[in-house]
């Protein structure tokens, strides 16, 4: 766990990059620093490994205040991913991926195999081992920086918008990547980011912070989304909290029935569409065990009848969600927090305490920090 307790840092010229933060980075889960440009993300992050060392308060990391640790002990238990991945141009990419474990003094045999091993792990050829940097694609680049950061096995990973310079397709495929690293390493993650898009993706903990370095609001994603602190935290979140949230709820809990005579289906049970007059009409899927609420309703917005289709594993229909049935866990996860009454004159202003520094026990990406279901997807 990596704990900020009221941490401040003033630069030499007077600028407060952050101010008396305090939060928890939970172990074993990604917990994401977002909020505007200038509001101290890269100082915040950078203080963690001392890169930057703080003018007040402490860092903690396992309860270890990391101004008792030194800097080169202290950074090789931490790995560090940057925009546009920060390769040494003139070395080939294994010995990029090398290089802490050439720093660490394991003879090159080793070091190298350990590369190779890594590349395989973040979903790279064994045949750019041998390229230099420049002659790979910006994704293939930020791809070998996590490669290097995991080199030496570290419990925490730094990671500063390691995702920001590559085009918006590239992007999501290196975000799924990193869940999918993630749910097998379990590491201790801390990820930077303007984007709060990215940032509900892949947090498990979000800390939303404001110009000045001051936490806005802390908490899991599906709280963020349905409880936001402020003002400024609802403008920052942008529009569509309500359906974004659709995705941390699971499809499971969705009342299914006997699928009707009219869903035509072939052979080995899969659907190939709703009768209609003239032939088959479109139809929408979800599987329960493994979709969120917002796949179940896309499904049945895709649908002729409203009618959403559910499936196993293989494609097989298991039953059907008619509309009712999805209005009722909607129902479930209707916002539960009171905003004031202007109307009413015995209310105090400020809406209700909504628990908002940390994620409730409603909240299922809290339950998953390891991302096993596919809340994020
Ligand atoms: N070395 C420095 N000396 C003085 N001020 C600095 C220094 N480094 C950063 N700052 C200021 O501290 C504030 C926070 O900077 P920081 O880089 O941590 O923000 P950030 O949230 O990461 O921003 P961005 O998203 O734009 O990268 C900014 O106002 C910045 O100008």
């Amino acid at each position: 766990m990596i704990t900020f307790e009221g941490v401040t840092k003033r630069y030499a010229d007077g600028t407060v990059a952050v101010d008396d933060l305090s939060l928890e980075a939970p172990t074993g889960a990604i917990t994401v620093f977002v909020g505007p440009s200038g509001c101290g993300k890269t100082t915040s992050l950078r203080m963690i490994n001392r890169m930057i060392d703080a003018t007040g308060g402490r860092i903690l990391l396992d309860g270890q205040d990391v101004r008792e640790i030194d800097p080169p002990t202290l950074r090789r238990g931490i790995g560090y991913v940057i925009q546009q991945a920060g390769l040494f141009p003139h070395r080939k990419i294994v010995d990029n991926v090398a290089t802490v474990p050439y720093l660490l003094g394991w003879d090159r045999k080793r070091a190298r195999a350990r590369a190779m091993e890594l590349l395989e792990l973040v979903g790279l050829d064994s045949e750019l081992a041998g390229r230099y940097p420049f002659q790979l694609s910006g994704g293939q680049q930020q791809r070998v920086g996590v490669a290097r950061a995991l080199a030496a096995d570290p419990p925490v990973l730094l990671m500063d918008e390691p995702f920001s310079a590559v085009d918006p397709i590239v992007r999501a495929s290196l975000q799924d990547e990193l869940l999918r690293l993630q749910s097998d390493l379990q590491k201790t993650i801390v990820f930077v980011t303007h984007d709060i898009d990215e940032a509900i993706k892949l947090g498990d903990m979000v800390a939303v912070l404001r110009v000045g370095g001051r936490l806005a609001q802390m908490a899991g994603p599906a709280t963020l989304l349905s409880e936001p602190a402020d003002d400024f935290v609802r403008e920052f979140l942008g529009r569509d909290r309500g359906i974004r949230r659709l995705s941390f709820i699971p499809a499971k809990d969705v009342r299914l029935v006997t699928a009707p005579a009219d869903l035509v289906v072939d052979a080995s049970g899969r659907p190939l569409g709703w009768r209609g007059d003239g032939g088959l009409l479109p139809y929408g899927t979800f599987n329960p065990e493994r979709d969120s609420l917002r796949a179940a309703l896309d499904a049945a917005l895709l649908a002729a009848n409203g009618t959403a289709v559910a499936v196993d594993e293989d494609g097989r229909v298991i039953g059907v969600a008619p509309r009712e049935a999805l209005d009722e866990v909607l129902g479930q996860y209707a916002a539960r927090y009171t905003v004031p009454d202007p109307e009413d004159p015995y209310e105090e202003g400020g809406h209700q305490d909504t628990g908002h520094q940390g994620a409730g026990p409603e909240d299922p990406a809290h339950e998953d920090p390891a991302h096993g279901e596919d809340p994020h997807g």
